[in-house]
């Protein structure tokens, strides 16, 4: 079956997609984006500052995560079946009460300004086009609200999902909460890897923090509550530590974070607001003593289903299953907390096992292909999210780039399928797999 975007520019069937690209080049142009992972990277990589880089393709410590996640794809072998008639497929899925063109979304990714102005508004264009769900990042460089308009004015109701970190003040938590809701936002996913931020020597090395500069706070400083916990800070700057210093870039930031805000504290750059409201950020935008009994009554006060982003273990995904939530995201969050850490897709089977079908498994970390997907959704999951593809294909080619490195992924996975000779992601089981062991 096939998906057309709205505008017509964008195919997620397989065969619709290499004859878009293929009729293209009859006329001389090449697709917007790479459609290789590897070349992708390169062509990002060319397209970015050193400081974008560094933040957005960096790792944790000596980046064995990374590869780690690598590997445990690579380890499965997709085992094709012939014969079976494949000529009409179905990509879609179902999740939470909505049917998905495809079994992918967007990550949530923090600080897309180091990319590309207004980087979120982009993305959210890109995915109403597909009509692919795009999980706001609590860290978005614009505020939830005008990205929920700006994909609604392209797709009414299109799906968006808000990505929440736990702040140390549960009040600002729940504003936030309610604006996701007031702006469409289907379900509420709880990031819970990033208590801390992780040790990473690429952004280390150059002294480079995204959210030092004020690019990522636009959630917090387009919040009610959050502004109001700044303006007593400034009132009463006792126990505050400036340890930030505001540069040239970081002061042209929180200008144009001044215009975002209404009746805005902080126009006047003289005062110290600014960089007030940077230091608050740090200082409050996660609580590292969060346990399951917070998760359990945010689970009481939302009706949306709730999600949990970086479950591991099988006894966690059980214990989440148990408070009620909706779904697990299976994250190491793409390798960037924890040196040597478990991969997504080697915990991923046990953690299948443990929900048992009583809620929905997403997986992300290092899904980069097609043949990535088939090899997740086979091992169970139900979706997977896609992370750096989506802000390399940004930085390459703006909202059109985001869209088409989805795409393609999505078009892969189609022809992935039917090759192997499924014709439904309901098909899919271990059985189309076969292990060939870890190569290292
Ligand atoms: C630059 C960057 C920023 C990120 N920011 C967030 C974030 O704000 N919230 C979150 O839950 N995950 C964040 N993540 C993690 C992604 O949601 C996702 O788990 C990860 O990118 C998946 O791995 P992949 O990049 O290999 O696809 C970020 C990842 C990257 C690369
Ligand atoms: O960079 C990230 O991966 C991320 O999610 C994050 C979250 C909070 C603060 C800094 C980074």
């Amino acid at each position: 079956m096939t998906t057309d975007a709205p505008d017509g520019t964008a195919e997620l069937s397989g065969r619709g997609r290499q004859n878009q690209i293929y009729s293209a080049g009859v006329f001389g142009r090449s697709p917007s984006v790479p459609t290789d992972f590897d070349e992708l990277e390169r062509r990002a990589r060319r397209a970015m500052t050193a400081r974008a880089w560094a933040y957005i393709a960096g790792g944790a410590g000596r980046g064995s995560t990374m590869d780690a996640n690598r590997r445990a794809l690579d380890s499965w072998a997709i085992v094709p079946r012939v014969l079976r008639d494949v000529s009409t497929r179905d990509i879609s899925v179902e999740l939470f009460g909505q049917r998905l063109p495809a079994p992918l979304l967007f990550a949530p990714v923090g600080a897309g300004a180091l990319v590309h102005d207004d980087a979120d508004a982009h993305i959210g264009r890109a995915a109403a086009q597909l009509g692919v769900p795009y999980i706001f990042s609590n860290q978005g460089c614009v505020p939830m609200e005008k990205t929920a308009q700006v994909m609604d004015a392209i797709r009414p109701g299109s799906p968006k999902w808000f990505q929440l970190y736990w702040s140390t003040d549960d009040e600002l938590v729940y504003s936030l909460v309610a604006r996701a809701e007031k702006s469409g936002a289907q379900a509420i996913v709880v990031t819970l890897d990033t208590t801390m931020l992780g040790w990473r020597p690429q952004d280390l090395n150059i002294g480079s923090l995204p959210f030092a500069r004020a690019e990522g706070i636009d959630q917090y400083t387009s919040d009610p509550r959050f502004m109001e916990i700044v303006a007593e800070r400034v009132a009463n700057p006792v126990g505050v530590r400036p340890t930030v210093e505001l540069t040239i870039g970081a002061v042209r930031s929180l200008f144009s974070m001044a215009r975002n805000v209404p009746g805005s504290l902080l126009r006047n750059l003289v005062s110290p607001t600014p960089r007030t409201a940077v230091q608050t950020f740090l200082d409050i935008y996660a609580r590292p003593s969060l346990t399951w009994d917070d998760v359990a009554t945010l689970r009481d006060k939302t009706d949306l289903p709730v999600v949990l982003k970086g479950i591991l273990h099988p006894d966690d995904a059980r214990k989440a299953v148990e408070i009620g939530v909706d779904g697990v995201i299976v994250s190491n969050h793409g390798g960037r907390q924890i040196d040597g850490e478990i991969a997504s897709v080697e915990a991923l089977p046990g953690v299948v096992d443990a929900v048992a079908g009583r809620a929905k498994v997403l997986v992300d970390s290092g899904i980069y292909s097609g043949s990535d997907v088939f090899t997740v959704l086979a091992l169970g999951a139900d979706a997977a999210l896609i992370g750096r593809p989506h802000m390399y294909g940004l930085a390459i080619n703006g909202a059109d780039g985001a869209r088409d490195v989805v795409a393609n992924i999505a078009a892969e996975f189609d022809l992935t399928l039917g090759l192997a000779g499924h014709t439904s992601v309901a098909d899919l089981s271990r059985d189309a797999l076969s292990y060939r062991g870890c190569r290292h």
